[in-house]
């Protein structure tokens, strides 16, 4: 299970879950370990909007309306999860444009909503609804009540979805004879399941002596049942709708079935929901041959346990940065995708983060550079259906140093849209090249590069230094940073002309020294006596020459470089050392020019 670092909301507490509807325990059990869970039903929209402020991430089922003025409200939110599947009740692209990642579960109360769908066209056959009101009120109405059999009858689907295709299932086991209207339909699927696909709603409506509906509410299935297609249905004919009101015209209906020209239906779901008195959903629920649920389709215990687990997972994943399972507003991620890019998610994001502090610190040259990146993604990695996680992630890291947690919303929703603001290019590219010699199968590798549209691109006397002394060369070539990932842990190969090989997480200093004995001893004991605990400490040697084409040009051009700006010499090395404890600016400074350091910088990762 994601565990959630107590202050990951950036406001030093718990991050906090609103949950204004009932949802199962068995998920809100998981989210009580690492975060503030409240539970607050009956609350108004105008209540909602006033404390949504206080959230990270709220959890919904079908009544609350999260609306573009709720998110924004809501300035901390992350992440509105549906525990269901239907989304039709959140503002998905005012989420998209607020970075709020919107989550639901697919696929745990499919069976559910098959199996009361089932239960409707059986109820609407045999008039179970009747038959049991009157007997409550003390009838005995037997020869009224006569009903029909399903077996034999042809039920027509509109929708083969996940819902439409498991109640085909079910009722082919009910002797069905099974017709579809789908125009996305996986026709295999529906073969499997013995479903004729025909190919226009007139004709499943002529044919269908049970018409059932499994398609969400969207523009192309609003009202798509009015007066005119109920006229071209079977006056003996029943319809079934598991899936949304606002699918079938209620007034119409009403009329088909008072004027006897449709027999029956069984409805769980409503334009309005509850409906209002005036509505003509009251006189359909009211109506003999109508048998009404109140929106039950996923109400069993199994199908919200299932739903609520889902959701508060994703819940934690996203608050403690991984990614979710299921995002509406964002490319679909297989599972098992998530779990070959959540390592390097987390690679990127550090790697981001150390560009932007050891090469890019405030105050520096290169801070106001305004850098192009190359991120290149080797071995296996380059055959990743989609590396927008990774895009995101590097560019929470790039920005997260000089950027506060709160403002900082970005994720896989809203990264592109972010960079593009922001003037932040980052090209991505895959090379196919075998790394397995190296002794991982994946690596990733970013390099800046002076952006043709910076000014410092084109600009003269304003330059820094060693860009003129360089005449027009590129202050950015040797900052490189490469990484791998190994057995789920991320690792540095490569810190700017460096070979290395450490863990980016903690408190690093980073020292640039002349690669001569002495300097260790001394550093560390200036780290002892200002009480800093060193953790790990690892030498990177200059690396091999070797650049993108191998040829060691580009490196040769890095050294004219250098020596041009009496910058890093052969005989340099870097020191990193994982340490405990705060390294203040004093002690920082202590250790530039003690025996050969020429650079300390520090890092938090
Ligand atoms: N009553 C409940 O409690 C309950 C429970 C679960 C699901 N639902 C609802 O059931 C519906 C189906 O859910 P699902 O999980 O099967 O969804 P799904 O996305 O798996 O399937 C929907 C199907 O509808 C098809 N479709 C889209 N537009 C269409 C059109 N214009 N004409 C014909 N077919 C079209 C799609 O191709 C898809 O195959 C949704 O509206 C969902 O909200 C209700
Ligand atoms: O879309 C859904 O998942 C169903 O309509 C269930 O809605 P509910 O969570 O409000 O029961």
């Amino acid at each position: 299970m994601p565990q959630v670092q107590p202050s990951t909301n950036g406001h030093g507490a718990r991050p906090k879950v609103l949950i204004p509807e009932k949802v199962s325990p068995d998920g809100l059990k998981m989210l009580q370990a690492s975060l503030e869970v409240h539970e607050r039903k009956g609350l108004s929209p105008e209540e909602l909007e006033s404390i949504i402020g206080d959230y990270d991430a709220l959890i919904v089922r079908s009544e609350t309306k999260v609306t573009a003025s709720l998110m924004k409200a809501g300035k901390r939110l992350r992440v509105v999860a549906r525990a269901g599947v239907g989304v039709d009740n959140v503002d998905l692209e005012a989420a998209t444009k607020l970075g709020v990642i919107v989550v639901n579960s697919p696929q745990g109360n499919i069976n559910a909503a098959a199996e009361h769908t089932i239960a409707l066209l059986m109820a609407v056959a045999r008039n179970i609804g009747t038959a049991s009101s009157s007997l409550k009120d003390g009838k005995w109405e037997r020869s009224k009540l006569v009903g029909v059999e399903v077996k034999g009858k042809t039920l027509s689907i509109i929708g083969l979805g996940k819902v439409g295709l498991t109640v085909a299932r079910a009722a082919g086991g009910l002797g069905m004879n099974l017709l579809a209207f789908d125009p996305y339909a996986n026709p295999s699927l529906a073969a499997s399941a013995n479903v004729e696909i025909v190919d226009t709603v007139d004709e499943l409506l002529a044919q269908a002596d049970f018409l059932t509906l499994h398609t969400p509410l969207i523009a192309s299935t609003k009202g798509m049942i009015g007066e005119a297609e109920l006229a071209k249905m079977k006056p003996t004919a029943r319809i079934l709708n598991v899936a949304r009101g606002g699918m079938i015209d209620e007034a119409a209906l009403l009329a088909a079935l008072d004027a006897g020209t449709i027999a029956g239906a069984g409805i769980d779901v409503f334009t309005s929901e509850p409906p209002k008195p005036d509505d003509p959903a009251s006189r359909l629920i009211a109506h003999p041959k109508v048998v009404a649920t109140p929106h039950l389709g996923a109400s069993t215990a199994e199908a919200q346990e299932n739903v609520s687990i889902d959701v508060c997972t994703q819940v934690l994943s996203i608050l403690s940065g991984q990614l979710p399972r299921s995002a509406v507003n964002a490319p679909v991620i297989l599972p098992e995708e998530y779990r070959t890019l959540a390592p390097f998610v987390s690679l990127l994001e550090k790697m981001g983060s150390l560009y932007t502090q050891h090469f890019a610190p405030p105050g520096s040259p290169t801070a106001g550079a305004r850098p192009s990146f190359d991120v290149t993604y080797e071995g296996a990695l380059a055959s990743a259906n989609t590396t927008k996680p990774l895009f995101a992630a590097l560019l929470k890291g790039l920005l997260s140093p000089i950027t506060s947690a709160e403002s900082l919303n970005i994720n896989l929703v809203n990264a592109e849209i972010l960079a593009r603001e922001r003037g932040i290019r980052i090209n991505e590219s895959r090379s196919r090249d075998n790394v397995e010699q190296e002794g991982y199968s994946s690596s990733v590798t970013l390099r800046a590069r002076r952006d043709p549209r910076s000014p410092s691109a084109s600009r003269g006397s304003g330059a820094p230094d060693y860009v003129r002394a360089g005449g027009g060369g590129d202050e950015l070539a040797d900052k490189v940073i490469a990484g791998f990932v190994s057995g789920n842990t991320p690792y540095i190969s490569r810190l700017g002309r460096f070979r290395t090989s450490f863990v980016p997480a903690g408190t690093l200093l980073i020292c640039r020294n002349y690669d001569s004995p002495g300097k260790i001893g001394v550093v560390g004991g200036r780290l002892g006596e200002a009480g800093v605990n060193i953790r790990f400490m690892s030498v990177a040697p200059i690396g091999k020459a070797e650049d993108e084409d191998g040829s060691g040009e580009g490196l040769a051009k890095v050294d004219s470089l250098m020596e041009q700006r009496g910058g890093e010499k052969e005989n340099e090395a870097l020191m990193i050392l994982g340490v405990e404890g705060e390294v203040g600016e004093g002690v920082r400074k202590s250790l530039i020019g003690v025996e050969g350091v020429l650079e300390a910088g520090v890092v938090v990762l």
